[in-house]
């Protein structure tokens, strides 16, 4: 490729990942990878200045103005800040300043993650916020902002004054808003940084009240002239009323701003908000206009960006998910390592040509990180350590269903085609664990979804090891501590459910929840069932041919046998206890019926309700105890909702009275 049109794809690659970040804020590659993009950028455009653009996202300051809200252009454009990544590229910015004053001394802040925001106050009262958008131009966010608490609406002053800051959110609010959104099925933000970009640009200001955000200050448009330094800006932000973040530190020298960062890099992880560096500015405010600004950044400040912590580990294994698209992902198996506060066991090796491109063996010792500060993944191996490991070779047939793997024309990926692979199939893990079934509740669809992605889950036996790899799950999006050990809980108890629910719970054809106790009373056991041929199946009274055969085949399958003495040995239970007959569960129960049922007259359904020992009346009040509701249900399902009636649906109503 010629240099040119390397300019040109970095440039493109730079231009989808701003509007993907700045405009949708839902990024599709590392903070870490954009920034070695655009460093490769400048580089190139410094050396061949022939090919240097106004255009260029080097140039520019990255974000657009979303429709919905009203632009605000700055009076002082909004900038964006160099960076450097080790203490060498440190050194070069502060002798690129020592080049023009000897005059400067530095003030170190932390940089916050989140995004800029502009405050606009007039005779001490707030009136307006706006975002950065492209620098000049931004949108008005005044409303939304109103709903931090922390922004003050008076100072202490009654000055007029403009000052800059980041509202982000912590990581308690973060991990409040996942959880919620991950219980309405939305998707979840990918980091708290673009969980207040979304919702400081909501329409909805309820919904971004309800987000919790928060604010720190560390700018002052025009200072007063009384202030002189950096460290003074703070000191008067402060006096004011606004939020600053106590960490700032002076430092005269190179050496005391390695000593800064050093501190600050051991403070960052301790801290209940993100930051991803430290900005370093000329403490002396007179200074700046001498020292200048670039196009896109003033040159009198910088940040020094943090490198995501990484560990060396060793891979013991290295196994295979099928996603839901059919995708195949390798997974390394770690030796369980911490890394920035959580043990992590399993990383993410992406596809075949990642493996290879890195050379990634079994039984290497490797570095890992968590890229986007979230998801573990193997950057590289340590080739000193390698002995006698065995190169990587690719899969070629499903590790779940044995069929024939696909890579498609121009693709890194292998796919599963079979349409009936259970490894895509995310619906034989959601059958298993509902409420008709082994009623883990606390497991449900977008949970199941969710850990399925994360590649956790793949198979019925791995719902019962996640609680080996509960750390890691503590650190998705939207899974909370608490969270994550209800969900265990909940599957360490199903370990007891009577053996007919689990037998129903395989989903074998034809296996109903009332058929799973017929066979049940038969063959007490899975032991005894598996045994069971199709001529013993169909002397069961009850059990047709069609059953028979299901039930025979299902148990002739090598694959299925093993996962029973998976369950087994994971201490499920496989027997089957007959006179724990209990009387039931609709005995006793006051039930009303709205709504159009599909499969039941009114009168079938009620004649079922009473035939199992339950009492149908007319009108919902605090005495009833179930509300069967079918499809058009209007007033009496509103009702039962505020009285706290459980609801059941039809589908809920056939398995119960099939039992
Ligand atoms: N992952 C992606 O695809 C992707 C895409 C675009 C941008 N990005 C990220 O965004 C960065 C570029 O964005 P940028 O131009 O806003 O630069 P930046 O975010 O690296 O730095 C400038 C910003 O730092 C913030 N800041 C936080 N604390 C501060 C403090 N104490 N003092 C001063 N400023 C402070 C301000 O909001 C300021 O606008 C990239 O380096 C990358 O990390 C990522
Ligand atoms: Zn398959």
């Amino acid at each position: 490729m010629n240099v040119l049109d390397k300019i040109l794809e970095l440039r493109k690659l730079i231009n989808d990942a701003n509007y993907q970040y700045h405009t949708l804020d839902k990024p599709t590659m590392s903070d870490f990878k954009y920034d070695q993009l655009m460093h490769e950028l400048i580089e190139l455009e410094t050396q061949y200045p022939e090919y240097d653009d106004e255009g260029s996202p080097s140039k520019k300051v990255g974000g657009v103005v979303l429709d919905g809200f009203n632009k605000f252009k700055h009076t002082v454009p909004m900038m964006s800040l160099g960076n450097v990544f080790n203490f060498d590229e440190l050194a070069s910015f502060v002798d690129r300043i020592e080049k023009v004053t000897d005059e400067a001394t530095f003030l170190t802040e932390l940089k916050i993650d989140g995004l800029a925001v502009t405050l606009i106050y007039e005779q001490g009262k707030f009136k307006k916020a706006a975002t950065r958008g492209n620098g000049q131009i931004g949108e008005d966010i005044t409303l939304n902002a109103k709903t931090i608490k922390s922004l003050p609406l008076e100072l202490k002053e009654p000055i007029d004054i403009e000052v800059r800051g980041e509202i982000y959110m912590s990581h308690q609010a973060f991990k409040k808003s996942n959880e919620e959104r991950l219980e309405k099925g939305l998707e979840l933000f990918a980091n708290p940084r673009n969980a207040a970009a979304g919702t400081i640009r909501q329409l909805d200001t309820k919904v971004t009240a309800k987000r919790d955000l928060s604010l720190f200050t560390y700018a002052i448009v025009n200072a007063p002239s009384y202030v002189s330094t950096q460290k003074e800006v703070l000191e008067l932000l402060k006096k004011l009323g606004f939020p600053v973040n106590p960490n700032d530190k002076q430092a005269r020298d190179i050496h005391e701003l390695k000593q800064n960062i050093e501190i600050y890099d051991d403070l960052r992880k301790t801290l209940p908000y993100d930051t991803d560096g430290v900005v370093i500015k000329v403490n002396e405010l007179r200074l700046y206009d001498f020292i200048g600004t670039t196009a896109k950044a003033p040159k009198y400040a910088t940040a020094y960006k943090f490198e995501a912590e990484k560990q060396q580990t060793t891979i013991n294994d290295i196994v295979f998910q099928v996603g839901r698209t059919g995708v195949i992902t390798p997974v390394a198996e770690l030796e369980p390592v911490f890394i920035s506060g959580s043990l992590v066991s399993r990383a993410t090796l992406h596809n075949e040509d990642y493996i290879k491109s890195k050379d990634i063996r079994v039984g290497d010792t490797v570095w890992v990180h968590k890229a986007g500060e979230i998801i573990p993944e193997v950057i590289s191996v340590d080739l000193d350590k390698r002995t006698h490991q065995q190169p990587f070779e690719m899969i070629s047939l499903c590790p779940v269903c044995g069929s024939l793997l696909v890579r498609k024309e121009g693709e890194a990926d292998y796919y599963c085609q079979n349409p009936e692979c259970s490894g895509k199939n995310i619906f034989a893990l959601i059958h298993f664990a509902s409420r008709v079934a082994m009623d883990i509740d606390t497991l449900g669809e977008k949970v199941v979804e969710t850990l399925h992605d994360q590649t956790f889950l793949q198979t019925i036996p791995d719902i019962y090891k996640l609680n080996q790899y509960k750390s890691s799950i503590m650190e998705l999006p939207g899974f909370g501590d608490k969270k994550v050990q209800k969900i265990l809980d909940a599957i360490e108890k199903s370990k007891q459910q009577p053996l007919d629910r689990l037998l129903f719970g395989l989903g074998i054809k034809h296996v109903g929840a009332k058929v799973a106790k017929t066979l049940l009373k038969a063959y007490p056991s899975i032991d005894q069932l598996k045994q069971a041929t199709y001529e013993d199946l169909i002397q069961i009274p009850d059990i047709g041919p069609e059953i028979a055969q299901s039930v025979e085949n299902y148990f002739s399958q090598h694959k299925q046998l093993e996962m029973l003495d998976e369950l087994k040995s994971l201490g499920l239970n496989l027997t089957y206890h007959q006179d724990e007959v209990k009387p039931h569960e609709f005995n006793g129960k006051i039930f009303v019926i709205t709504g159009t049922l599909q499969g039941y007259s009114r009168d079938q359904a009620s004649a079922l309700i009473e035939k199992l020992g339950g009492k149908v009346t007319s009108s919902v009040s605090a005495k009833t105890n179930i509300l069967l509701a079918g499809s058009d249900a209007g007033s009496k399902l509103k009702k039962a909702i505020e009285l706290g009636v459980y609801v059941m649906n039809e589908e809920e109503f056939k398995v119960k009275t099939d039992e």
